[in-house]
Formats: structure tokens, C-alpha cells, sequence
């Protein structure tokens, strides 16, 4: 995969800004231009946002985060960057301006994106020197979480770029889909205006009010769209006959009085008055960050529910999710076990909202995760990273023992160290996990057994070299150690 070296964000309003968020959470450094007086604090909120929606999203190691700098100048900005991504406000005249001035100051081979949400790359690249290099890369809201970056490019756009657009958007887990030909508004965006012009003629003539219309969405297709979109949704509900059936059944009321079609509603005064009071009545006791937060949790639920999907490989979003974990895990700097006299230090992790349960505490099996997750750690410091899996050596867990010892509450901080037991001789691996809430509290242990094996002959065999010569030593300091308490206890056995 070839990844962006440095970013440059020209805007830095919501989508500029969770551009930035993006590339920065990813570990690359962004510039940014924007002369609005406030626009280091909007940046610095949706950073915020984009972190802890990240906190929830995934487990695997994100690499350090990149430095966002304000700069003075558009000319300043650019410098060194290899993809510049225009974010400016929707006028013509304007983002053509800025796009010009960005080709004169960037260095050659940088790729100009434009977040336009409609406007034709063949209008804004008019201007340029070097056309062939500027392309739209229009972003879904919020930019760091949506994978979906749909790649336009215009008359004077090059292949080579728009491919190498896509290599580049794959590292940061976005998913560039290249549109064949450009058309005002793209896909999404067309689709998009067609709901919004029905809903505003919904509103317009009384037939429900906006959180109707919100509900009758997402208690509805607008689950299944975020799986299957609208053709294989649509296949399915052909049922056997499939997709000709459907279109026989459903294609003539098209012209039934079921939409307005391409009428549009006059969006006068007294129109936007009962919009924004319906839609306050709705939604006005939250403050926008408080619901971007919201909308963040439930799309971070939605894109690890889709990352378990088919079979365990991933599904649409989820499937990119797992993609980028993938690349994460690949790309993170090996750690080296320390061998010292005290436990190793393995995982640290917050309680997430939907780990809680009726009994409103951690439920059970998050503790199994959270022992699982410290020890696939405890695996990638011996040296049994992806690579060695992929060669046919892994471990397998066969036993555990946990005991829950006191409740975890929602936003604990948790951490997990591992005290590696004396009966382990490399094909057998024994620890005693325990973890412990920030304030040093004891919540839980586990005792862990697992068995080095080979994939192919399916059966227990000793470790390769590498492996055993970060383990040994790791087996001889915790061997020193007293034997931590609870240790080979049974079940029920008394406190
Ligand atoms: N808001 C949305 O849901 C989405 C917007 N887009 C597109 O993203 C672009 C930006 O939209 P938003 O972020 O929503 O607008 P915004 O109004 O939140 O941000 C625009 C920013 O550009 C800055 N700006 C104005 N002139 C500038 C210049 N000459 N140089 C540098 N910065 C300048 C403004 O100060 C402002 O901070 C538009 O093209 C829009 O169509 C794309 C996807 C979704
Ligand atoms: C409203 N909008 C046209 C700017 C929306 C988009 O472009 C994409 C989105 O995030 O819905």
C-alpha cells in the first residue's frame, strides 16, 4: 500500500476539519489553512470527537498521532504535502481559486482532492496548470469515521491518479470508489437530494413531522442500507424469482402517485419556519456535539457488528474496518518483552457504553475479552504477530479460570498485566492475568492456558526459535516471582 507521507487540509470547517482528524489519527502530520478566527478551536473539538470515537472503534495499535499545524498561508500549507485536500465552502468561483493556487505552491506530484459535494471536477480543474493530478474525493460525514470517499475525476484527470488516489485512501481505512463518469452530485449525493426533495414535500403537506420521518428511516431501510445498500436489498426482497420479479412487481409504481418525483418544493420562509421548529422540537435539547457523539457511538456499534459479518471475514464498512486493523497491526512497531521481576503490562482499556448491562456494570464477557485482548498482546511481544500466523504457527487458548472480583463501571480505565507461570515450557504457555481498575483496585484474574500448535498437522507442537528466545527469559524472571494469589484455585473454592 502506498501511504500519504504528509497531508495538507485547505478549509477547516466540519468536513475539513474531520479530514484532518483522519489523516492525523492515522499518523500523519496535516497542515492546515483556514482564516477563520475560531477555526483552531472547531478543529481542535472535532479531533476530540474523532479520538474517543476511535477509543471505541478498535483495539488495534494506532500508530502515534500526527501533528496538525495552523498555517499562516494557503503557500505555506501545501509545502511537502503529497495529498491536499480542499475543503472550502460550495461556490464555484471560489473553491476554482483556491484549487489554482494550490497547483502553483504544491510540489509537483502532490494529488489535489476536492471535498465537493457536487460540483464538476472538469469546472474546478479549468484553471490549472496541472490538471491531471486534481480529482474530487467527496468524504461522508463524519469524515473520520464513513469510509466511503467517492473518486470523480474530470475531463483533464489522469488515471494513474485517480489509482493512486485510491492505493493512498486505503492505509487511513478509507475506501475510495472511483465513479465512472463525472455528473453533478456524483452518486451519493444525487441519491441523497432524491430522499431529501421527497421528505421536504412529506413535511410540506402535513403527511408527518421530521422525527416521523426520522423514525420511519431508521427503525427501517436505513438499517438495511447500511449493510446491503439498495439493489441487493431490493434482490432479496424478489425473493426466488429475484431481481426481474421485483422490478415487474414494484417497477410500475414508479408512476403511481407514490412520489413526486422530480417536483421541487419551494422552500419559502414559512416551509424552513416549520422545519427548524419541528426539528428543534425533536432535537433541540441536545447540543451538537453531544448528538455528534451520539451518532459516532452508534456508528462505531454498527460498523463492528458489520466487521463480524460474513462469516467472520466483514461486510461492507466493517469489512473496511477489518482492513484497516489489518494494516494497523502489519505496520505497528514490534515491542520487545522486557524481562524484569514484576508482571507484564498488556492492555489498557475503557469501559465503552455498550459493555454495560442491565445490571448496570461491565458485563461478563467483556472481562473475557479484555483477558482475551492482553493475550494476543502477551503473544505479539513473544514474536506471534500476523506474520507468524500466516505461516501455519499459532497458540490456541484451552483453559481459563476468571475470577470477577469487583464491578467496572462505565469509564474505567482498566489494565491487564500477566504473570507468566513456571509450568509453562514454551508449547505450553500458563499466565495469571489480572486486571485492575486505574485506582490500582483488583477486579478480576484469569488464569490462561494456552497451547503453542501448528494450523496444518492441527496438533500441539513446541514454538519456533524466535519465539521460545523471547519467552524463555520471560519464563526465568516470573519464575522468581511468588505465585500470585488465586492461582490454581478451582471453581467455588472459598476466598
Ligand atoms: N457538511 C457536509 O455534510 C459535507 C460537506 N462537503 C463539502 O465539503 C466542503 C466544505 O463544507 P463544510 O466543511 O460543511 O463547510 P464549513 O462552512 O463548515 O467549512 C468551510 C471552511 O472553509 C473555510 N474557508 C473559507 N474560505 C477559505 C479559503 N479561501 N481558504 C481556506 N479556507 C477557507 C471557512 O472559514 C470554513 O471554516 C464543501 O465543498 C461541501 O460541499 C462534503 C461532504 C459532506
Ligand atoms: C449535505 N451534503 C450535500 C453536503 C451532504 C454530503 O455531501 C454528504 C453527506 O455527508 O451526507
Amino acid at each position: 500500500m502506498t501511504s500519504i507521507r504528509k497531508a495538507a487540509c485547505i478549509g477547516g470547517g466540519v468536513i475539513g476539519g474531520a479530514w484532518a482528524a483522519r489523516f492525523a489519527l492515522a499518523g500523519i502530520d496535516v497542515n492546515m489553512y483556514d482564516p477563520h478566527p475560531e477555526a483552531a478551536r472547531i478543529v481542535g473539538e472535532v479531533l476530540a470527537n474523532a479520538e474517543r470515537a476511535y477509543g471505541m472503534l478498535t483495539m488495534a495499535p494506532l500508530p502515534p498521532r500526527g501533528r496538525i499545524v495552523f498555517c499562516a498561508s494557503l503557500k505555506e500549507a501545501v509545502q511537502g504535502a503529497d495529498w491536499i485536500q480542499e475543503s472550502v465552502p460550495e461556490r464555484l468561483e471560489l473553491k476554482r481559486g483556491v484549487l489554482t493556487e494550490i497547483d502553483a505552491a504544491a510540489s509537483p506530484d502532490a494529488l489535489i482532492g476536492s471535498s465537493t459535494s457536487g460540483l464538476m471536477p472538469t469546472d474546478l480543474q479549468r484553471d490549472m496548470k496541472h490538471p491531471e493530478r486534481m480529482f474530487v474525493a467527496h468524504p461522508y460525514n463524519p469524515v473520520y469515521l464513513l469510509p466511503l470517499a467517492e473518486l470523480v475525476g474530470g475531463g483533464k484527470t489522469s488515471a494513474e491518479t485517480l489509482k493512486a488516489a485510491q492505493e493512498k485512501l486505503a492505509p487511513i481505512g478509507m475506501k475510495g470508489v472511483v465513479i465512472k463518469r463525472e455528473i453533478e452530485a456524483f452518486v451519493g449525493d444525487r441519491l441523497l437530494e432524491a430522499v431529501w426533495r421527497e421528505g421536504l414535500w412529506l413535511i410540506h403537506d402535513d403527511i408527518c413531522d421530521t422525527e416521523t420521518l426520522d423514525d420511519v428511516i431508521r427503525y427501517s431501510f436505513g438499517m438495511r442500507w447500511a449493510q446491503m445498500g439498495l439493489f441487493e436489498t431490493y434482490r432479496i426482497a424478489g425473493g426466488e424469482a429475484g431481481m426481474r420479479h421485483f422490478l415487474a412487481q414494484f417497477g410500475p409504481c414508479l408512476s403511481w402517485p407514490w412520489t413526486k418525483l422530480t417536483d421541487v418544493v419551494d422552500l419559502d420562509d414559512a416551509l424552513i419556519d416549520k422545519i427548524a421548529a419541528q426539528s428543534d422540537a425533536q432535537s433541540g435539547a441536545r447540543g451538537i456535539r453531544e448528538l455528534e457523539r451520539i451518532r459516532d457511538e452508534n456508528l462505531v456499534g454498527i460498523m463492528q457488528a458489520l466487521k463480524a459479518g460474513d462469516g467472520g471475514r466483514g461486510w461492507g464498512a466493517g469489512k473496511i474496518l477489518a482492513g484497516f486493523e489489518k494494516h494497523l497491526w502489519k505496520t505497528a512497531p514490534k515491542k520487545e518483552a522486557r524481562p524484569g521481576r514484576e508482571p507484564l503490562d498488556l492492555l489498557e482499556i475503557k469501559v465503552h457504553p455498550s459493555w454495560i448491562d442491565y445490571n448496570g456494570h461491565m458485563t461478563e464477557f467483556r472481562y473475557a475479552q479484555c483477558f482475551a485482548d492482553a493475550s494476543d498482546s502477551l503473544l505479539r511481544l513473544i514474536g506471534v504477530d500476523m506474520d507468524y500466523v500466516a505461516a501455519g504457527n499459532s497458540y490456541y487458548t484451552v483453559e481459563t479460570h476468571t475470577r470477577l472480583l469487583d464491578e467496572a463501571r462505565l469509564g474505567d480505565l482498566l489494565r491487564v498485566s500477566a504473570q507468566i507461570l513456571p509450568s509453562s515450557d514454551g508449547r505450553k504457555l500458563q499466565s495469571f492475568m489480572s486486571l485492575t481498575r486505574a485506582d490500582g483496585t483488583l477486579l478480576a484474574t484469569c488464569e490462561h492456558l494456552m497451547l503453542h500448535v501448528s494450523s496444518a498437522e492441527g496438533k500441539a507442537v513446541p514454538p519456533g526459535a524466535d519465539v521460545m528466545g523471547r519467552l524463555q527469559p520471560l519464563i526465568d524472571a516470573h519464575g522468581d516471582l511468588p505465585p500470585p494469589e488465586g492461582a490454581g484455585r478451582s471453581v467455588g473454592q472459598k476466598r
